[in-house]
């Protein structure tokens, strides 16, 4: 063991300090009467050498305070500086080196994510943590020696860097993971789909904080996006297919999703679901067996047939409910039959039986007589329903969501997906949003992806919450949103009109969406028609699309399915223009689809006008989450589905005698890309 020896005068000037010796563990300090043992852990800081007029002195800093080593002749002082320099770095480097494994194998998991970044903070704050033995270290401001190996050297420098980490480095972090993978993925992006990807649709593919928004207007190709995210996780080796779970709201869009899916050879074992068959599987896995679902649940027509027959079962058993009911119809709905249409009734209170069932009785305050006398005749529905589930040994679709999200919070379903992605995500409801919660929480490494657009959100009366899309980031937590700001869809003239349109509502998002494709000519169009003569307006507008365009293809959409025309007339029309293809739809089932030409029927004043003006659901309203204020909130978004589902031109079919009010904002002159059909 090497001594390092002060000058032989100190004694005789009474210093303490005589001489040191490195030992693996530390310095030992040979004092006049004693040795007195330093660890290399009570040594805060690297020494310091200080020069005096003829000797050296160095001063080594310990928690206890600092120690000073003087009358060191240079000859002394610089080797003993050096080796207690040297010995002290790799003693730290040595110490860190585990510390620094285990954040470097965080930080090579990818995208640097909030909950990764918690995680190192967290590592590192327990590094930085004084213990009774251990110092506090300022690792940033130290400068290792260059005789450190590599391994040393890199482990220190990483602890200072990221120790001194801020927000900016970690945002810094996340974007060069973007461009590493933008550059290695780039002709994954380029071949996928029938056209290459677009920068922003390939960043919203490769971006993965612990939940991804990806936010678009219509026909910005979420649903590309969708299909190139799930290619180049599994491509990039970051999920199995079967780590990947693609969700939809409806069973065509989920088939849809699995037969793009299926194109890819990379992406065939990849699993789509509804949310429905994901809550089946759910409570199917953790207890072993298949749950009842009541066909209440599953087939509408069953549900309104057994509201329906409760209700006239009520009025007959009592009669002072037949009476209340029979009152309350004549008031409301001026039903003057001599019983009430029990079918139609039920088809307009089933969607308040089912608020009430997901969200529980209104504040008695908010309700005005009118609508608490409606409450206490439904009341009644909703406890017979309920009882027949029971009976039955059944549940439905709500409970079987609520049912899964226990299970899963009760930790009875393992996770097995390390990504989920959303399609539609503004349909979203708050218990489906609670499922997707509840899934994150049980599988920590697991990151959402929901792609949607708060302008299309048009389910609104059946329970989904669009402020789980606009408020996303307090819902879930950390949130990347990515735009997607152009449109393949449509024109700049239909654009125009379509955004315009649904930004006279200040609580939509605002957005600008650049168009493919440009013309200089209006493509919304107003076509007036009298109430009789509207098929045959439909007629002449088809032979007028068929001379200009033989082969295009239309979409007759409108608001109620009743309004559209029946089959025998679709069928005359597809026998005298054989070559276009002409398809009907209501607007709520047209979502996601789109065509050469949309003809929008009935944009009339009424009750089953667009928007409808009768208020049968001023109930539903008081018990659906977070209401709106602006008229017709929902209907206006409705209103931009229709007019984004079209290529090239939108007609809207309008009574001249009754335009709606719809119509007349849009021809009213704010609009320049509307023009009036002759
Ligand atoms: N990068 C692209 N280049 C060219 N065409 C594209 C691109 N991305 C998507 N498209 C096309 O744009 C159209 C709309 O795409 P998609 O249906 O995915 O849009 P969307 O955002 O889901 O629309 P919506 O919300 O209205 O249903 C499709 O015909 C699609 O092939």
């Amino acid at each position: 063991m090497q001594i390092f020896r002060a000058h032989w005068l100190a004694p005789w000037f009474n210093h303490p300090f005589l001489a040191c010796e490195l030992t693996d563990e530390g310095v030992v300090l040979h004092l006049k009467r004693e040795r007195h043992a330093l660890a290399w852990q009570e040594l805060n800081a690297p020494p310091k050498l200080a020069q005096g007029r003829r000797l050296y002195r160095l001063h080594l800093s310990c928690a206890q305070g600092d120690i000073e080593l003087g009358w060191l002749p240079k000859t002394v002082a610089e080797p003993l500086y050096e080796a207690v320099n040297l010995a002290w770095y790799r003693f730290q480097a040595k110490r860190i080196l585990p510390l620094a494994e285990s954040c470097v194998s965080l930080l090579e998991q990818g995208y640097l994510r909030q909950s990764r970044w918690l995680k190192l903070k967290k590592l590192l704050a327990k590094a930085q943590q004084a213990t009774k033995h251990q110092a506090v270290i300022d690792w940033v401001s130290l400068t290792p020696p260059t005789e450190l190996s590599d391994r040393e050297a890199a482990a220190l420098g990483l602890m200072a860097t990221l120790i001194a980490a801020d927000d900016i480095w970690r945002e810094q972090c996340a974007e060069d993971y973007c461009q590493q993978m933008l550059s290695d993925y780039s002709d994954l992006f380029d071949s996928l789909e029938t056209h290459p990807l677009t920068d922003a649709q390939r960043l919203a593919c490769v971006a993965d904080e612990d939940h991804n928004l990806v936010l678009a207007g219509a026909g910005c190709g979420k649903t590309s996006v969708m299909m190139a995210r799930a290619a180049f996780l599994v491509a990039s080796q970051q999920a199995e297919p079967d780590e990947l779970l693609l969700l939809a709201f409806g069973n065509e869009a989920a088939s849809e999703m699995a037969a793009r899916l299926a194109q890819q050879p990379s992406t065939q074992a990849v699993k789509t679901s509804t949310f429905h068959a994901l809550g089946l599987m759910i409570l199917s896995k953790s207890q072993g067996r298949t749950p009842a679902l009541s066909p209440m649940a599953q087939q509408d027509k069953v549900r309104i047939q057994a509201l329906a027959r409760w209700l006239e079962q009520l009025c007959d058993d009592d009669e002072v409910y037949g009476q209340q009911l029979h009152d309350w119809l004549r008031r409301h709905r001026f039903q003057v039959l001599p019983q009430p249409d029990y079918n139609r009734v039920a088809r307009e209170w089933a969607p308040i039986v089912a608020a009430l069932k997901l969200y529980g009785e209104p504040d008695p305050n908010e309700l005005t007589p009118a609508l608490a006398e409606q409450l206490n005749l439904i009341l009644p529905l909703l406890h017979r329903y309920q009882q027949e589930l029971a009976d039955q040994g059944q549940i439905d679709f709500d409970d079987m969501i609520e049912q899964a999200t226990d299970l899963v919070r009760q930790g009875r379903f393992a996770v097995p997906w390390r990504y989920i992605l959303v399609d539609e995500f503004q349909d979203i409801s708050a218990p489906r949003a609670a499922l997707l919660q509840a899934l994150r929480d049980a599988a920590p490494e697991l990151s959402l992806f929901c792609v949607g657009d708060d302008w299309q959100a048009i389910y609104r009366f059946s329970g989904s919450d669009v402020s789980l899309t606009t408020r996303f980031a307090e819902v879930f937590g950390a949130t990347r949103i990515t735009k997607l700001d152009k449109t393949f869809r449509f024109n700049n003239q239909i654009e125009q009109v379509a955004s315009r349109f649904v930004q006279q509502n200040p609580e939509q998002l605002s957005k600008t969406l650049n168009t493919q494709t440009r013309t200089s000519s209006p493509s919304v169009h107003v076509l007036p028609v009298d109430s009789n003569s509207q098929m045959d307006s439909i007629s002449r507008l088809l032979g007028q699309v068929a001379a200009e365009q033989p082969e295009a293809s239309l979409y007759i959409l409108a608001r109620f399915r009743f309004s559209l025309p029946d089959e025998s007339q679709l069928t005359a029309w597809r026998r005298r223009f054989p070559n276009l293809n002409i398809a009907v739809q209501t607007l709520h089932g047209a979502k996601g689809k789109e065509a050469d030409h949309v003809i929008l029927l009935g944009l009339n004043r009424g009750k089953y006008g667009f928007p409808p003006e009768q208020n049968a659901s001023a109930l539903l309203d008081l018990l659906l989450p977070v209401a709106e204020t602006f008229p017709y909130a929902e209907e206006r978004r409705l209103l931009y589905v229709g007019l984004t589902r079209a290529r090239q031109q939108v007609f809207l079919l309008a009574d001249q005698q009754i335009p709606s009010v719809f119509v007349k904002e849009l021809t009213g002159g704010g609009y320049p890309g509307v023009s009036k059909w002759e």
